[in-house]
């Protein structure tokens, strides 16, 4: 579950007060998410999502995901928008807490996905890829190739704990990104973290995706890769060569990939899957036990990073080539 910061009703109804939001009729904290505090609200007006931003969200960055949601809505992509105060910010505090109200999105996310959402995930992506042209704020991307060393350089000396000769492994596929990394391929504003929990479906239309709070500036493709390892992998850990057809050809009939972006492809999806093993390795050695929040699998990753290893031809991701 993921509230690490608790309100009061209090606190929260002179919150409100700085809103044009209605009044309080009730309010619980949503046992989803691994970030951020988030609850629900009813209010006299219409249902809200209520943020508190917690440790991996630095303040400073909090005008550029609350501003893009904006630009993006703008842009006709179906997204959560947060709430004015009644002075024009976005933004207040609750709790000690930067927070924001943020419009409710209707739909849930899917438990398990089937190859015709992927499709309609392709497309949503790209959809933001090219929504999201002309923002004028920047963010670089925080986990990248140096983020990643400094998540490893953190784990490292644990890594065995988690599996014997993990340690050598992933120094491998760190010296391997570094040397291999892709430059100059398209870029611009990306999810970062477009995983099924964070887009929503109304039956089988996608009706809208949330949590923005990875988002960045970098290589659209990476974007892609990493959709493909949230949704394209079964259970089991064997990759659905169908699902990533469906996804790609979504992406493409939206935007196109370069001859270049798909040939970077496995070793985008190499750095994807290494990304996300290692944010969950640190998390799975730092949390406490007890603390209010889901631990998720770095094993999972460390599957998906041993299957892009192997590739040979970005045609194994359901490309006709
Ligand atoms: N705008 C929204 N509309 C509806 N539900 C939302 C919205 N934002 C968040 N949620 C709910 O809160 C959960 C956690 O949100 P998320 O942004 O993924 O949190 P975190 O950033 O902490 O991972 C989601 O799975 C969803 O159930
Ligand atoms: N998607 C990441 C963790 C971030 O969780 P989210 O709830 O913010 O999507 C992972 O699976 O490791």
């Amino acid at each position: 579950m993921a509230v690490y910061t608790d309100i009061a009703e209090d606190e929260l109804k002179w919150f409100l007060t700085e809103y044009d939001a209605g009044q309080l009729l009730s309010y619980k904290g949503i046992a989803e998410g691994v970030e951020n505090s988030n609850f629900l609200l009813h209010t006299s007006k219409a249902p809200l999502i209520l943020t508190l931003y917690e440790k991996r969200v630095e303040k400073s960055d909090l005008p550029f995901f609350l501003g893009l949601m904006q630009h993006l809505s703008a842009g006709g992509l179906s997204c959560p928008l947060p709430l004015p105060r009644k002075d024009g910010a976005l933004l207040g505090t609750l709790s000690g807490r930067p927070a924001a109200l943020i419009s409710f999105l209707e739909g849930m996310w899917l438990r398990k996905p089937e190859a015709k959402h992927c499709r309609e995930v392709g497309k949503a992506l790209a959809q933001m890829h090219v929504a999201g042209e002309g923002f004028a704020l920047k963010r670089p991307n925080a986990l990248s190739l140096k983020g990643w060393q400094t998540l490893w350089d953190k784990s490292e000396s644990r890594a065995d704990e988690v599996e014997p000769g993990l340690q050598n492994e992933i120094r491998s596929d760190l010296n391997f990104l570094q040397a291999s990394w892709p430059k100059d391929l398209p870029d611009g504003i990306i999810h970062a973290d477009l995983f099924p929990d964070n887009v929503f479906f109304l039956g089988d239309e996608l009706s809208g995706l949330i949590d923005f709070y990875f988002a960045c500036n970098d290589l659209l493709a990476y974007d892609v890769s990493i959709c493909l390892n949230a949704w394209c992998f079964e259970k089991d850990g064997a990759y659905n060569i169908t699902k990533g057809m469906q996804m790609l050809e979504g992406y493409q009939s939206v935007r196109p990939l370069r001859d270049e972006e798909i040939a970077a492809l496995p070793t985008l999806s190499r750095g994807s899957a290494l990304r996300f093993f290692l944010t969950r390795l640190y998390d799975w050695l730092t949390t406490p036990e007890g603390a209010m929040v889901t631990k998720k699998d770095p094993l999972e990753y460390l599957r998906k990073l041993r299957f892009h290893r192997q590739i040979s031809s970005p045609a194994e991701y359901g490309l006709s080539l």
